[in-house]
């Protein structure tokens, strides 16, 4: 299917919605505003193919800006089949990413943003030694500075503007500790990761021309999760949409707003939608839930949003179980009664179409536990899976094993996402044509040679390391974090390692090994969906709590499809009776 009739295909979905359509087909700043399975990222995805066609041309293309690695590879899956890949036009990234490869790293000088000339991304160690080497010259002392690491980032990333007076008076040691670190880093070449929406805000306001730059590269913003993303990008988003004119298209879900600790501000989304300039849709059917599913939702959230299902008769289910025992017992009961249960409950499916989902990742080492003692294939995403699930370096080489296995043949991954995947990856290495093309014969020649499911997985990492990674590596010292994640991953496979003996097929997760259960925090698990859904441990998350904890509960009952099957323990209140209160 060509490119055109992709998206265009796409796009007849849309017309039986109004919202969706109105959407699609419009033409100045569009905001959506729109509930959990109401198509945002569907109807997103059409917009860019339809627009990158249509209202763009070469080389003159969009960035689409999304809330983390995680989010941006979900968007280019979905951009990808509508034949949409990131390219020399197309951005799809994280706000910091952009912030990086679109601002700081090609403006830096003219922008006299006071960096060294080859700015580099510190890694974890050299940002441990400006933090020490701060703290000992501002503050002093026996305690540890990493004490102040978390506290100090929130600081920074809630004072963007460094002119505004609230800078150094809302806690002016914060704010000389701060800058004293930032010194530091200064000193040894690099920028870290809270400094890169600041510089890029800093850079834009500064330099008005900058602005029109972005304009002339990218006259169309998309953003993606808006509700997640903080000060810095909608203040960017103000001066760039607003004053230097480029198109805005935006959407996001104000009660799925859960990053608040992280600096996410819901109230910036609302202001963005209730401007003159913009166009703002509010989406009202889900079609990912049924109706029980989406009242149940709503009584979590504590808020009638008049939402509701596209099917009125589609089955749908809310269970609210009572497990004895402490919680090995509780994920035991669950494994090995409620999964079957509810599996059998519906023909056709498997455990790939089930996520157990958690407040904390320490409840999902119980629920670990039993589905490894009962023979149970899982895939773990939260911050004890494999590996870190933010590393751009591990999600490449997981479709490069995803190639391996089948892609090649049914092209999910194309080998020119690969390439092009690898090409951001190491940038710094791939300065010039020839090495462009070594890197590319490297890479396909590597691959090819091992395409089989059954290897062992420490072999082929071993191989891919030495053909790819260590000679790109040792010119990107960028990656310097990136390469520890993936000694520890291979570590981890290696024999005497936890998962030794892996095959590549189960790292892969594809062909045989594509039915495993899924187990996920309630943060990891947003932006996706499942038709069973377990929420294990419910009553930790001690409802009604605040009105964030509210929201996470909300994220996670608007996953399921059909069933959602939420457990406490025995003797504790029913977490609906909670929600009623
Ligand atoms: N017009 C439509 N017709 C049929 N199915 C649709 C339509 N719009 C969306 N869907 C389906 O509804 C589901 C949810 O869509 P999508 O993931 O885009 O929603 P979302 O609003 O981004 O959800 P969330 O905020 O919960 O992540 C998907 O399975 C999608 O294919």
């Amino acid at each position: 299917m060509s490119e055109r009739a992709a998206y265009l295909r796409a796009a007849e979905q849309l017309k039986g919605n109004a919202g969706q359509w109105a959407a699609y087909e419009s033409t100045g700043h569009c905001v959506v505003l729109a509930g959990p399975g109401s198509g945002k990222t569907k109807t997103l995805a059409a917009k860019v193919a339809r627009m990158l066609a249509e209202d763009v041309h070469d080389p003159r293309g969009l960035a689409c800006i999304t809330f983390n690695n995680e989010c941006a590879r979900e968007l280019e899956d979905r951009l990808a089949a509508l034949g949409v890949e990131p390219s020399g036009r197309v951005f799809i990234g994280t706000v910091h990413s952009f912030s990086l490869t679109q601002i700081i790293l090609p403006y830096a000088k003219t922008a006299r943003l006071g960096l060294p000339d080859q700015v580099g991304v510190a890694t974890q160690a050299q940002q441990k030694r400006a933090l020490a080497a701060a703290y000992e010259s501002t503050i002093g002392g026996h305690s540890d500075p990493e004490d102040e690491r978390y506290p100090l980032n929130t600081y920074r990333r809630t004072h963007i503007d460094r002119s505004a007076s609230a800078w150094r008076d809302t806690d002016p040691r914060k704010a000389a500790l701060a800058e004293a670190y930032e010194a530091e880093l200064r000193a040894a070449g690099v920028i870290d990761f809270e400094d890169m929406p600041r510089l890029a805000f800093a850079a834009l306001k500064e330099n008005a021309w900058l602005g029109q730059a972005l304009f002339a590269k990218y006259p169309i913003l998309v953003i993606d999760e808006y509700q997640d993303l903080g000060t810095a990008l909608h203040r960017m988003v103000v001066g760039l949409c607003f004053k230097a004119g480029i198109r805005l298209f935006a959407v996001g879900d104000l009660d799925q707003s859960i990053y608040g600790f992280a600096g996410a501000r819901p109230d910036l989304l609302r202001k963005l939608s209730e401007r003159e300039e913009v166009e703002t849709i509010r989406l009202k059917v889900n079609y990912r839930s049924g109706t029980k599913i989406v009242a149940a939702a709503q009584a979590a959230l504590g808020e009638d949003r008049e939402y509701e299902a596209a099917d009125d008769d589609a089955v749908s289910e809310v269970f609210i179980e009572e497990l004895g025992g402490h919680y090995p017992a509780q994920a035991s009961e669950l494994i090995n009664r409620l999964l079957p249960e509810a599996l059998g409950r519906h023909e056709g499916l498997g455990y790939k179409n089930v996520a157990v989902l958690y407040e904390a990742a320490w409840l999902g080492d119980e629920v670990l536990a039993a589905a490894t003692a009962a023979g149970i294939p899982v895939v773990r995403n939260d911050k004890k899976s494999l590996y870190p699930r933010s590393s751009r370096l591990m999600q490449w080489i997981e479709q490069c094993s995803q190639w391996c296995c089948d892609g090649w043949k049914s092209g999910k991954p194309r080998f020119s996402r690969l390439a092009k995947g690898g090409h951001r990856l190491f940038a710094q290495a791939l300065r010039t044509e020839e090495r462009s093309l070594a890197f590319h014969r490297q890479l396909l020649t590597c691959l090819w040679e091992r395409r089989d499911g059954a290897d062992e997985l420490s072999e082929w990492l071993d191989a891919l390391n030495t053909a790819v990674l260590e000679p790109m590596a040792a010119a990107c010292p960028d990656l310097n974090d990136e390469m520890d994640n993936f000694a520890d991953f291979a570590a981890l496979v290696s024999q005497g390692g936890d998962r030794s003996g892996m095959t590549l097929g189960e790292f892969a997760g594809v062909g045989d090994h594509d039915d495993r259960l899924t187990l996920t925090t309630l943060h990891s698990a947003k932006g996706r969906e499942f038709d069973i859904v377990f929420m294990f441990g419910a009553d930790e998350l001690r409802l009604p709590g605040t009105a964030e904890k509210r929201r996470l509960f909300y994220v996670g009952f608007t996953r399921a499809k059909l069933e959602i099957i939420l457990t406490h323990r025995t003797g504790s209140p029913s977490p609906l009776e909670l929600i009623r209160k």
